[in-house]
C-alpha cells in the first residue's frame, strides 16, 4: 500500500526508528503549571537526550522522500492544528474506566470543573477486570515522554486502632484485659476477664483478616468445676455462632453470639454470674465502614461499673490535609504525611504529535481489589506528565470499591466509554441492553444482535437478529457498536464473526426509514452513528470475518469490507455490493475508501458508478469476498478461519492491520463533523427525498 519494496521498506523502518529516538528527545511543551517532581523509580543510567528537534525540523528531514513524508504525517501529523499559544500543548480531555461488566459508562470530563471532581465518587465493583482509558489533544508541538501516574490512597484511613484496656479490681479480685487492633488488613480482639470469686475466667480471641477468621474462647470456672473451650475458624464467607452457657451451682450464664458475613461482623457476649453478682456484656459490631464497641461491666462486691463505648468510623475523612497537600507530587513528602498511600503506578503513554483529533492511550488490564476489607472509597491523584515533567494536568478523584455496581449511578450525566453512548442518550432514544454475562458462553440477549462468546477458542459470534431484513436502523447501529467495543475490551475474546439470524440476508444495508421523512436532528444522529460503527469495525483491532449467509447490499456490503476475511454463502439467490446510486444517493467518500481498499480503484469506479450488486461468483471474482462455500458451511468455514489468523503472532497482526487501514481511518476522523453535515443536507434534499421514496415504493411494488 505504501508503494515500497522490501528493501526500501527496511532502510525506511531504520529511519522511523531514528526518528522515533530523536522524538523522546525532543522538549516538551513548557507550559502548565508547576513541575511535577515526581519521584523516579528508575535508575539513571546517565542517558543524554539527544539534541532536541522541532516538529518542524523534523518535518525537513528527507522530505523529498514521498513514502516517509506519508508515514511522518500518519505519525506526526500535518502540523500544528492550534496556533494560538494560550491555549496549552497539550489537552487532556478525558478519563474512561472501561470495563466489559459494568452496566454503564464510567467517565470523567476533564475540561471541566477538576475541583468537583474531587467531591465525586466513581462506582467500581470489586474483583472486576478494567483498563484506563485517557483521551488528550495535542495541538502544536511534538511531545514525548508522556507518562500517566496514578497514586491511589485509601480514603480517610487509619493505619491502625488500637485500644488496650486493663482493669483491675481486688474487692475479691476481678481483673478484665481488652485488647483491640484493627487495621486495614486485620481486625484482632482479644478480651481476658478473671474473676476469682470463686474463680471465673474468661478469655476470648478474635482475630480476623480478608482470608480468615479466627476465634478463641476459653471459660473456665471452678465453682463446682465448668469449663468450655470454643475455637472457631472459618473463611468469611459466612459464619455464625451461638453459644449459651448457663450453670447454676450458684449461678454463672453466658451467651455468646457471633455472626459474620462479607459485609458484618457482629459479636455479642454476655456474661452473668450472681457469686456476689459479675455482669459482663460485650458488643461488637464492625464492618468495612464502622467499628463499634461496646462493654458494659457491672459489679457490686462493693460496687464497680465500668462501661466504655467505642465507636469510630474506619472510612470517615480525618482531615482533609490528609491528602490535598500543597506540594502534592513529592513522593518523600506523601510518605511522610500521609501514610495511607497504597499504590503508584506510573505508565508511559509515549510521544505524540499534532493532529486534529484526539489521541487516546488505554492502559493494560487491572483487576479491582476485592473482599471485605478492601471496599470503601480510594482517593486517587492522577497527573498526565512528560519526559521533562511538564505537568499537563493533574487531578483528583475519588473511586468507591463496591461488593456490587451502583446501578443508579452508572449512566448519569456522564460521557460513554462509547460516544454512542452519548449520541443515543442526547437524541433521546435509549437503548436497551441487557447486562452481559461475558464470564458465561451465552454473552448477550440485546434485541436486535445476539453475541455468543466461546471461552474456549474466544470466538465471538454476532448474528444479527433484526427482522425482516436485518436493516440498520439507529437502535440497530448502537446495539452493535456496544457490542462490538464490550468484546473488543474483553481479554477472553480474540475475533469475531458477523453473521445473520434471518434467512437469506445478511443485512439489507442502512435502515431507509432513518433517512427518509425524518428531521435534520434525526439524520446527524443516525449518520454519526454510521460513522461510530464503521470506525469500530474497520479499525477492529481484533480479527473480524464476515459469514455472509445472504443477500448484502449498501451498508450490508460495507460491512463486510470492514471485516478481514469474507466467506459467501455459495448461492445465486445472494447478491452483495454498494448499490447506492441505485436509489438515487451517493455513497460518501468513506464506503469509497473502503470498497477501493479491498478491490482496487477500476473496479470500485465501475461499481460504485453503475451500483452493481454482484452475484456470489462474481463477487468472488473481483476480490469483494475472499471465499465461497455452501450456505451450510459458512459459520463452521468462519470458525475455522478464524483459528488459522489466531495461529499468526497476535501484536504483529495488528500493527499490520493499523499500518494498512490507519490512514484511510483518520481521514474520516478528521473530517466526521463535516461528513455529517454534508449527509444531512445531502438527504434532506427534496430531490433526494423523493428518489428514497421512490426506491421503497419499488420495495413494495416488487412484493406485491
Ligand atoms: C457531492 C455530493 C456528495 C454528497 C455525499 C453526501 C453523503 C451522502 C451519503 C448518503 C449515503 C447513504 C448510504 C446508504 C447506504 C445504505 O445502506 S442505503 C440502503 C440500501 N439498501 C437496499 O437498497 C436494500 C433494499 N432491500 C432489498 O433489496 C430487499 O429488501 C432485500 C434483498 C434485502 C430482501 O428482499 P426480500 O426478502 O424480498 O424482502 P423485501 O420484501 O424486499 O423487504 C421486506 C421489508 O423490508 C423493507 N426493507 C428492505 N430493505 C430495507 C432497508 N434497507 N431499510 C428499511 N426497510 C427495508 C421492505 O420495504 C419490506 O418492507 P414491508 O414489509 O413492505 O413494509
Amino acid at each position: 500500500m505504501l508503494g515500497l519494496d522490501v528493501c526500501e521498506f527496511g532502510g525506511q523502518f531504520l529511519e522511523l526508528l531514528w526518528l522515533t529516538v530523536c522524538y523522546r528527545g525532543i522538549m516538551a511543551d513548557k507550559e502548565g503549571t508547576a513541575p511535577v517532581h515526581e519521584e523516579e523509580d528508575e535508575t539513571d543510567l546517565n542517558y543524554q537526550a539527544p539534541a532536541q528537534k522541532t516538529l518542524q525540523e523534523i518535518q525537513e528531514l528527507d522530505k523529498d522522500d514521498e513514502s516517509l513524508n506519508k508515514y511522518k504525517q500518519t505519525l506526526l501529523g500535518t502540523g500544528p492544528v492550534v496556533l494560538d499559544p494560550s491555549i496549552p500543548n497539550v489537552q487532556v480531555t478525558r478519563l474512561t474506566l472501561m470495563c466489559v461488566q459494568a452496566p454503564g459508562p464510567i467517565t470523567m470530563d476533564l475540561t471541566g470543573d477538576l475541583e468537583a471532581l474531587k467531591k465525586q465518587n466513581f462506582t467500581m465493583k470489586e474483583g472486576v477486570d478494567y483498563r484506563v482509558k485517557i483521551h488528550f489533544k495535542v495541538n502544536r508541538e511534538i511531545v514525548s515522554g508522556l507518562k500517566y501516574v496514578h497514586l491511589t490512597y485509601r480514603k480517610g484511613l487509619r493505619d491502625q486502632l488500637s485500644l488496650a484496656l486493663v482493669l483491675d479490681m481486688n474487692l475479691d479480685q476481678l481483673s478484665l484485659a481488652l485488647v483491640l487492633d484493627t487495621n486495614l488488613d486485620q481486625l484482632s480482639l482479644a478480651l481476658v476477664l478473671d474473676t476469682n470469686l470463686d474463680q471465673l475466667s474468661l478469655a476470648l480471641v478474635l482475630d480476623t483478616n480478608l482470608d480468615q477468621l479466627s476465634l478463641a474462647l476459653v471459660l473456665d470456672t471452678n465453682l463446682d468445676q465448668l469449663s468450655l473451650a470454643l475455637v472457631l475458624d472459618t473463611n468469611l464467607d459466612q459464619l455464625s455462632l451461638a453459644l449459651v452457657l448457663d450453670t447454676n451451682l450458684d449461678q454463672l450464664s453466658l451467651a455468646l453470639v457471633l455472626d459474620t458475613n462479607l459485609d458484618q461482623l457482629s459479636l455479642a457476649l454476655v456474661l452473668d454470674t450472681n457469686l456476689d453478682q459479675l455482669s459482663l456484656a460485650l458488643v461488637l459490631d464492625t464492618n468495612l465502614d464502622q467499628l463499634s464497641l461496646a462493654l458494659v461491666l457491672d459489679m457490686n462486691l462493693d460496687q464497680l461499673s465500668l462501661a466504655l463505648v467505642l465507636d469510630t468510623n474506619l472510612l470517615a475523612e480525618f482531615s482533609s490535609s490528609l491528602y490535598l497537600t500543597p506540594d502534592p507530587v513529592s513522593q518523600g513528602f506523601e510518605q511522610a504525611v500521609n501514610p495511607s498511600l497504597l499504590d503508584k503506578a506510573v505508565y508511559m503513554v509515549g510521544s505524540y504529535g499534532p493532529r486534529v483529533e484526539e489521541h487516546e492511550f488505554i492502559t493494560p488490564v487491572e483487576e479491582a481489589p476485592k473482599g471485605l476489607i478492601v471496599r470503601g472509597i480510594y482517593h486517587i491523584k492522577s497527573y498526565f506528565t512528560d519526559d521533562d515533567k511538564t505537568d499537563h494536568l493533574s487531578w483528583e478523584w475519588n473511586l468507591q470499591i463496591k461488593k456490587d455496581w451502583d446501578s443508579t449511578e452508572s449512566c448519569i450525566s456522564r460521557l460513554g466509554v462509547l460516544s454512542l453512548f452519548s449520541a443515543s442518550c442526547r437524541h433521546g432514544r435509549p437503548y436497551a441492553l441487557s447486562h452481559v454475562a461475558f464470564n458465561d458462553r451465552h454473552l448477550s440477549t440485546s434485541s436486535k444482535i445476539k453475541v455468543d462468546l466461546d471461552n474456549s477458542n474466544g470466538i465471538a459470534v454476532m448474528k444479527f437478529d433484526n427482522p425482516p431484513v436485518n436493516s440498520m436502523s439507529l437502535d440497530f447501529l448502537t446495539e452493535f457498536s456496544i457490542n462490538l467495543e464490550k468484546l473488543e475490551l474483553d481479554k477472553s475474546c480474540r475475533g469475531v464473526i458477523l453473521t445473520s439470524a434471518q434467512p437469506r440476508i445478511f443485512s439489507a444495508g442502512l435502515d431507509i426509514m432513518d433517512m427518509y421523512g425524518t428531521s435534520p436532528e434525526h439524520c446527524g444522529a443516525f449518520w454519526k452513528a454510521v460513522q461510530d460503527m464503521w470506525l469500530k469495525l474497520y479499525g477492529y483491532s481484533k480479527i473480524t470475518i464476515a459469514a455472509i449467509n445472504g443477500a448484502s447490499p449498501a451498508g450490508g456490503c460495507l460491512m463486510a469490507l470492514c471485516c478481514d476475511y469474507r466467506i459467501m454463502a455459495d448461492d445465486p439467490r445472494y447478491s452483495i455490493g454498494l448499490n447506492e446510486t441505485q436509489l438515487g444517493i451517493v455513497a460518501p467518500f468513506w464506503f469509497k475508501d473502503t470498497l477501493l481498499n479491498t478491490v482496487g480503484h477500476r473496479t470500485t469506479e465501475l461499481s460504485l458508478q453503475m451500483g452493481i450488486m454482484y452475484h456470489a461468483h462474481e463477487a468472488l471474482k473481483i476480490g469483494l469476498v475472499d471465499q465461497l462455500v455452501p450456505e451450510g458451511k459458512v459459520l463452521s468455514t468462519a470458525v475455522e478461519t478464524l483459528g488459522t489468523w489466531l495461529a499468526v503472532p497476535g501484536h504483529a497482526r495488528e500493527i499490520s492491520k493499523s499500518m494498512m487501514r490507519k490512514p484511510t481511518v483518520d481521514k474520516l476522523l478528521a473530517n466526521k463533523e463535516a461528513d455529517i453535515k454534508n449527509f444531512v443536507s445531502f438527504i434532506t434534499k427534496d430531490s433526494i427525498q423523493k428518489s428514497l421514496g421512490m426506491y421503497l415504493a419499488a420495495l413494495k411494488k416488487k412484493k406485491a
